[in-house]
């Protein structure tokens, strides 16, 4: 006798769900500039982008704005802090403006979430919110690891560590700068964290849109090693409540508060850079207080044009001349994500060098 089929009562819980697919990874991994190619894919023109940055001012926001016509930007905070509920009221609203056809139709959705959050609140609430888990379905949880700083970040931040514990891809970054010789080591330090997630290589967010989508319920998550970051609060059947933080450093930490000496800074100025004087403020800061310094980025009015510069830790990336401005507001407007550093400090030093460089002498 053949053993019955699955018969016409059963049916795939998941079909008809839009994919979420959350895109983490520490400060400056790289979250942005893969999304940005990404949504350059023919494939990728129905995608609706959930932006979660910290500091006030959405620079990632208006970068990806600029190749994608559905982009939310979440309130200022960090998802696993402050904006859960925001993170709940935008997912909705797309849903909402999409069936009344208010915005662009789009078939998929992708978050990415501040360097310094811990993705597991994103994860829980997709999974918990009855609203959302009717509508959408969480496709994979994507993160990026800069080879140049992985190793350092991993060792250092609860964070980082939580991040590639989630991922269902792990997406090794800026091999180009760090050589081929500092991915083995990084791989090892990785693997001790979740030793089930795919890897792949990327530079400058080349990868095949087909390697982020159709991950699955995340066969990482579903290991016994990652659940047990999810923390309190998300019952997926883990009863071990170990911290891994503490397996790995060999002492505890806190599982999902961060650093609370590291601060966002946002500072806009109105007048024009012109460029050496920019240059020379930044490379000032990098020198007193490198180390500090986890992140930078922002856009800079040099003498009427849109740049945008960006640093990680002590790695200035080149700077790139937009051909238009992202939106109406023309000012400089910067983020520094640091430690222990004042905003004071940070505009003293760029008037003090601004007027040893008149914008006539440019
Ligand atoms: N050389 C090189 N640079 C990269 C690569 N990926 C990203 N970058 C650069 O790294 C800098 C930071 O990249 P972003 O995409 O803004 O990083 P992010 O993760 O979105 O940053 P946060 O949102 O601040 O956490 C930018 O200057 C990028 O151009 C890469 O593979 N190689």
């Amino acid at each position: 006798m053949t053993p019955a089929g699955p018969g016409p009562f059963v049916r795939d819980p998941l079909a008809g769900k839009l994919p979420v697919t959350l895109v983490t990874g520490f400060l400056g991994s790289g979250k942005t500039t893969l999304i940005a190619r990404l949504l350059t894919h023919p494939g990728m023109n129905r995608v609706a982008v959930v932006i979660n940055e910290v500091g006030e001012i959405g620079i990632d926001h208006d970068l990806v704005s600029m190749s994608s016509e559905n982009v939310s930007l979440l309130a200022n905070g960090c998802l696993c802090c402050v904006v859960r509920t925001d993170l709940q009221d935008t997912l909705r609203q797309l849903f909402g403006q999409r069936r009344a056809g208010r915005i662009a139709d789009f078939d998929r959705v992708i978050i990415e979430t501040s360097g310094l959050a811990d993705p597991a609140p994103a994860v829980q609430t997709l999974a918990t919110d009855t609203m959302l888990s009717t509508h959408y379905r969480l496709d994979g949880v994507v993160t990026l690891v800069d080879t140049v700083n992985g190793a350092r970040q991993l060792s250092t931040s609860a964070e980082c560590r939580k991040q590639i514990a989630l991922a269902d891809l792990i997406v090794l970054t800026k091999e180009d700068l760090a050589g081929s010789d500092a991915v083995g080591p990084l791989l090892d330090g990785v693997r001790t964290i979740n030793a089930s997630a795919a890897v792949r290589r990327s530079c400058m967010g080349d990868l095949d849109p087909s390697e982020l989508t159709g991950l699955g319920l995340g066969s990482a998550r579903a290991g016994a090693q990652t659940l047990r970051f999810l923390g309190g609060g998300l019952d997926l059947g883990d009863t071990q409540q170990t911290n891994l933080d503490g397996a790995y450093l060999g002492g505890r930490l806190p599982g999902a508060r961060h650093d609370s000496s590291i601060r966002t800074l946002a500072l806009t100025f109105e007048q024009p850079f012109n460029w050496s004087a920019f240059g020379t403020s930044m490379e000032a800061l990098i020198a007193l207080r490198g180390p500090d310094l986890f992140r930078v980025k922002g856009i800079v009015n040099v003498d009427g044009d849109p740049v945008v510069v960006q640093a990680v830790q002590h790695i200035v990336h080149p700077p790139v001349r937009l051909d238009r401005w992202p939106g109406p507001d023309r000012r400089t407007r910067l983020v520094f994500i640091t430690r222990g550093m004042r905003a004071e400090l940070i505009r003293g030093l760029f008037d003090a060098v601004g007027s040893l460089h008149p914008r006539d002498q440019a």
